[in-house]
């Protein structure tokens, strides 16, 4: 690729082009990022780290209207959900901030071996490969987790949110990371494996597809370096027959139209008490459908774009695919004429186990209902899935949640909420939605050396 294209989802128009970079520059970055592993920057005192990312957090604040515009002028997402991704930015830069220090302290481990602990220790230079679909988010999640500990990281954002890539990079700087902390990259995929081939680099986290997670985890694992993946998900949305039905039906339009449905947690199979089927349908598919399509900068519209025409063809594709193997439309099923890359809001009903949609994760504002008779068969459901990654089950009995929660097989429940994250609360999930965790103290831990020190006793 000669370039990386900034297109506006909601006109197709051209914003910018950046130019992508070539082997002597990421030669050079690679360089760098390794000298600075091995400087007192990542292997000394963590304060110095700390207050570039209390700085960072503030920079950020200070300019949350213009990243938030960027970010939705580049891929599609609604002004206010842009803002409110920036704010969240800002959120996990000051959590790591305030709590890094705490974390990383050395663990006692009693020992009749003697006086024993682990302390934590950067490893090295990591790549990241991140997604279009919280383009700042997912750089942060890598971010500032790495930097309070010490690892330099050269990140491959998506080709098609280059601006956002680009003014990330800028503000980390801007607070005062050295050259080398954090490397953005306009590169190909394959520039991303000889990366990762590269005995300085140490791991690598990827947050995104299948296809690439699995591309990324092979060559990581041929070259014996720690990876995480963060990958696509089918998430529940359970309401069983006592839940609170509208707000269950208020936070289900939410969950799924959400970033135009092109979030890994958002709700996406929405399996219903056969009680309360009928009701949650009709209320369910009046506000869906009365979403408000348009510009995302416009505060009226409720529903964006999709984030690409490339990601608006597929969903054409797997929609009428659904269709054509039995599923019913109860409303919505087609792209919306005109300029942009727009997808009605979508219900699918009567979906088979023999019809490719059951196991199909819809990146986009596409509903698959299901209904069951009780909370075993919800379970069932819920379980028959190639993806483990979230989910949310709706009841006013919470030893009732707790108990299906317990029994989904995913790496995240929630009880009468949408899937929400923050930066406290580890982010994560089983069977092919990946492995480890983002944010939390589980996440500053994946690419630390967890070193044991024994004094014999
Ligand atoms: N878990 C999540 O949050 C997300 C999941 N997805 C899933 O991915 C699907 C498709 O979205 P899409 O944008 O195509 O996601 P991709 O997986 O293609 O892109 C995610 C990142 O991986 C990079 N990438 C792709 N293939 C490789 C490879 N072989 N080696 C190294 N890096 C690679 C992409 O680079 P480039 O852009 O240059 O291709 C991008 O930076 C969605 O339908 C959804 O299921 C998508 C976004 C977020
Ligand atoms: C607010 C929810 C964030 C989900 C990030 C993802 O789609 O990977």
């Amino acid at each position: 690729m000669s370039s990386y294209q900034s297109i506006n989802p909601a006109n197709n128009q051209l914003l910018k082009s950046w130019p992508s970079h070539d082997e002597a520059a990421v030669s050079h970055a690679l360089d760098v990022a390794d000298r600075l592993f091995h400087s007192s920057w990542s292997k000394g005192e963590i304060q110095p780290r700390l207050q570039v990312l209390k700085k960072l957090a503030d920079l950020i604040d200070s300019r949350a209207e213009e990243l938030a515009t960027i970010a939705s002028k580049e891929m599609g997402k609604l002004i206010g959900q842009s803002r409110g991704e920036v704010k969240i930015c800002s959120q996990i830069a000051r959590y790591y901030a305030e709590n890094a220090e705490r974390i990383l302290q050395p663990q006692s481990y009693p020992s009749e071996l003697g006086e024993a602990w682990v302390e934590y220790h950067p490893i090295g230079v990591l790549v990241a490969v991140e997604p279009w679909n919280f383009p700042y988010y997912q750089l942060m999640r890598v971010l500032a987790p790495n930097l309070a500990l010490g690892n330099p990281v050269l990140a491959k954002h998506a080709n098609i949110v280059p601006h956002c890539a680009d003014v990330f990079e800028k503000l980390v700087r801007e607070a005062g990371a050295p050259e080398g902390a954090w490397t953005n990259l306009f590169i190909s995929t394959d520039q991303v494996a000889d990366l990762i081939a590269d005995d300085r680099v140490q791991g690598v986290a990827l947050t995104g597809s299948e296809r690439a997670g699995s591309a990324v985890a092979e060559q990581a694992g041929k070259h014996l370096k720690k990876s995480t993946l963060e990958l696509g998900g089918n998430d529940v949305f359970v309401v069983l027959d006592d839940a609170d039905l509208d707000e269950a039906v208020r936070q289900g339009v939410q969950a799924r139209l959400s970033n135009c449905g092109q979030v890994c947690t958002a709700a996406k199979r929405f399996i219903l008490h056969e009680k309360i089927a009928d009701r949650f349908i009709s209320q369910f598919s009046a506000a869906l459908s009365s979403a408000t399509l348009g510009d995302p900068l416009d505060e009226k519209t409720t529903l964006g774009p999709l984030s690409s025409a490339d990601a608006r063809d597929r969903l054409v594709k797997q929609v009428d695919e659904a269709v054509t193997h039995g599923a019913k439309l109860v409303t919505g099923g087609k792209a919306v004429e005109g300029a942009g890359c727009f997808y009605q809001p979508t219900i699918l009903t009567g979906i088979t186990p023999d019809n490719p949609a059951y196991y199909q994760e819809f990146f986009g504002p596409v509903a698959q209902i299901y209904v069951v008779g009780d909370d075993n068969a919800a379970v069932a459901l819920a379980n028959d899935s190639h993806y483990g990654l979230g989910g949310s089950v709706w009841t006013r009995d919470t030893a009732r949640g707790r108990k299906l929660a317990s029994a989904i097989e995913t790496g995240m429940v929630f009880i009468n909420s949408q899937s929400d994250t923050s930066a406290e609360l580890p982010f994560g999930g089983v069977k092919r939605s990946g492995y480890g965790r983002e944010l939390s103290d589980l996440g500053i831990k994946e690419f630390a050396n967890q070193k044991l020190v024994v004094v014999a006793g």
